[in-house]
């Protein structure tokens, strides 16, 4: 898999090569590139941003510096299995459904803009070309898309077979389908008692069909308190 970042700071994505991924990354699992999009830019100033048509506060990304980087990434043939990932505050919930489609994708290229957002004529363009995904990390107000795409990025690149150590792990997640789209219950380690909190007797049973009946009621009930929205049967 080939990620690519579009940004005016490419810095950001630096993370990237540490923990998981960074090891994903060495394994040759995944291939990451993160572009200043300033490189685009042809003026003494690098301007990326103009005001807006129209008017209104604050200013808007141009397109060509997005077209021109387009074109050197991808060229102008239309390619549908390349994934081109806009986050933006107007996009489509981010959910683990995207995260599991995505991480099939051999080629993700992230668009990540500033100020007041990016022409929409690049999106217009894109969406002629590639397979564009509009999509929000969440409803908060963050001050681009870098942060977003570097959420989207672990919650997708951690479903890729061979980044994870212990895969099983994945199946017992929040979310995930095996969880019943359910949350999930609360873990425990040793030691048995910790500052006069105890770990539930269940745990300590080593009968399985009592842990595994206890988790599941740990999961319905936890569900039921706090994402009545993901109860599909009440
Ligand atoms: N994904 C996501 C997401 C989220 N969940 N909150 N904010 C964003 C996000 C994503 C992309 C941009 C771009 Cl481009 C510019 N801004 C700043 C902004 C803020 C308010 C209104 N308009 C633009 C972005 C915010």
């Amino acid at each position: 898999m080939r990620l690519d970042y579009l940004t005016i700071f490419p810095e950001f994505f630096d993370v990237l090569g540490i923990s998981l991924l960074g090891k994903a990354v060495d394994n040759g699992i995944v291939d990451i590139h993160a572009h200043d999009l300033r490189t685009w830019t042809h003026d003494r100033h690098r301007t990326v941003d103009d005001t807006p048509c129209g008017g209104g506060a604050g200013m808007v990304m141009k397109p060509d510096p997005w077209g021109e980087a387009f074109d050197d990434l991808l060229g102008a043939d239309p390619d549908p299995s390349v994934h081109v990932v806009i986050p933006t505050p107007s996009g489509t919930p981010f959910r683990q459904d995207d995260a599991a489609q995505l991480s099939h994708a051999d080629r993700i290229v992230f668009c990540c803009g500033r100020y007041e957002g990016i022409d929409h004529r690049v999106i217009d363009y894109a969406s002629e070309h590639w397979s564009v995904h509009e999509l929000s990390l969440g409803d908060y107000v963050l001050n681009g898309g870098e942060v977003a795409a570097l959420a989207m990025t672990e919650a997708i690149v951690r479903l890729v077979p061979g980044v994870l150590g212990n895969p099983e792990s994945l199946s017992e997640e929040s979310y995930s389908q095996d969880q019943e789209g359910l949350l999930e219950y609360p873990v425990y380690t040793r030691p048995a008692s910790w500052r006069g909190w105890d770990v539930p007797e269940v745990l300590m049973s080593g009968h399985h069909g009592h842990i595994a009946q206890w988790r599941r009621e740990q999961s319905r009930e936890l569900t039921r308190r706090r994402r009545p929205d993901l109860l599909t049967d009440e």
